[in-house]
């Protein structure tokens, strides 16, 4: 059995960053830019006031008891005549400065009578200008890999941005295994279950900008397994869900072999997840997870995440960890590191009661994945530990 470490590497392995596609501003929100976008022009692409009121000289505030008002500048209409001494502009929020003018005085601050306005009292000392590419100027660069927000999105339309490259969405087929199992909806029979990781996978991998498909269950038998191999043969990354283990119905592994699997490695020192496997199986990235529910989920976190991010250009790391204190005692742990489904509450932290790997409601609470290091031995409440949010 390999580490985590180690078999995180290899699977860094198995990918590389996807080639790119250029898409309307309108349908970037989430996608990972991969090229820098460049601002087209200044923000403001003038000196413009920040507030309603006049636009004055201010030398000559100190002299003058009266400005004459000689125009007005609102957004989107410039005055284009120059201030001269004792003079002012009628101005509002957003309009270009006109030239000479170098302060606004707000409307509040000035009585007008006319075309003449006084001041009534305290200016204050602010000039309520906005220079000229005070936001940014032509030329700045939002720069790549980064997820865009919607706060990135606003920028790039300032910026005259209108389309953007960005990393293709990474094509994962996820396929579950198993005569145990009915799709969502079904009926089962007596003796079957429905089939939840790929749903809980899809979720998780979609969220992070990839475009998961679940393909149909495949049976237990090699006809069926196969098809479904042959169904996800152009995918990016292939992930299939149970059969991986030791009992006489688990097939993937020998199926993946016989249709070219490059295997890198089988068994890893992790619970949930030691009888994960990978490979390169053609030109796909091959992951074959445990089946029980939460192994497959806590697997998703631990490995397929940091994996489609690589392949968005992110740089090929683990999943960042934080840490907390634990709020009760635990036990040694065993030899394989430990992934302790926890709830993290006014940072600290509680594993939860129940470890089972198949308690999908115990995983559903959780908030948090406690990390164990392989023989690490009894911990005290209030110790530090490692987590990683989920
Ligand atoms: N003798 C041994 N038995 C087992 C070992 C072992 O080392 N020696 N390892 C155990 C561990 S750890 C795990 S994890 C499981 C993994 O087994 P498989 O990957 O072969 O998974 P299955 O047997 O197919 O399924 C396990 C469990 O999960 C349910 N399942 C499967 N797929 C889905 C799905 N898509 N949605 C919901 N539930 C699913 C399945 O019905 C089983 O209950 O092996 C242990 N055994
Ligand atoms: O290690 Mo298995 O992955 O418990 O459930």
């Amino acid at each position: 059995m390999i580490s985590v470490g180690a078999a995180l590497e290899q699977l860094f392995e198995l990918v590389t960053p996807l080639d790119t596609e250029t898409v309307p501003l309108v349908e970037a929100s989430g996608r990972v830019m991969a090229q820098d976008a460049i601002a087209e022009r200044d923000q403001p692409p003038f000196s413009a006031s920040a507030m309603d009121g006049y636009a004055v000289r201010s030398a000559d505030i100190s002299e003058a008891t009266a400005f004459k008002v000689i125009g007005e500048s609102a957004a989107g209409h410039a005055f284009d005549t120059e201030i001269g001494p004792n003079q002012c502009a009628r101005i509002f929020t957003g309009a270009p400065l006109p030239a000479g003018a170098d302060r606004v005085i707000i409307q509040e601050d000035v009585t007008r009578d006319g075309d003449t306005i006084k001041f009534t009292g305290d200016i204050g000392t602010s000039t309520h200008i906005r220079a000229q590419a005070s936001d940014f100027a032509i030329g700045d660069a939002l720069t790549a890999p980064r997820r865009l927000r919607p706060s990135d999105i606003a920028l790039l339309a300032a910026m005259n941005v209108d389309k953007v490259t960005v990393y293709r969405k990474p094509d994962i087929a996820l396929i579950s295994t198993g005569d145990e199992l009915v799709m969502p909806g079904e009926t089962p029979g007596p003796d079957q279950i429905i089939a939840s990781n790929t749903f809980g996978l899809k979720a998780m991998l979609d969220e992070l900008g990839a475009n998961a498909r679940i393909l149909p269950i495949a049976r237990d038998n090699r006809p069926a397994l196969e098809l479904c191999f042959d169904l996800a043969k152009d995918a990016d990354l292939i992930v299939t869900i149970g059969g991986a283990s030791v009992g006489d119905h688990d097939l993937v592994g020998k199926v993946a072999a016989d249709l070219g699997l490059d295997q890198k490695f089988y068994k890893i020192a992790m619970r949930p997840g030691k009888p994960l496997m990978a490979g390169k199986l053609q030109n796909a990235a091959f992951v074959g997870l445990p089946g029980n529910p939460v192994s497959a989920m806590v697997c998703g976190h631990v490995f397929l995440k940091p994996m489609v991010l690589a392949m968005l250009g992110f740089p090929a790391q683990a999943a960042p960890r934080l840490e907390a204190p634990i709020t009760a005692d635990i036990p040694a742990n065993g030899p394989r590191e430990h992934y302790m489904r926890a709830h993290l509450k006014d940072s600290q932290i509680t594993a939860e009661s129940r470890q089972d790997s198949a308690l999908l409601s115990v995983f559903a609470d959780a908030n948090a994945l406690l990390v164990r290091p392989p023989h690490d031995g009894p911990r005290k409440a209030g110790e530090i530990m490692d987590y990683l949010p989920i």
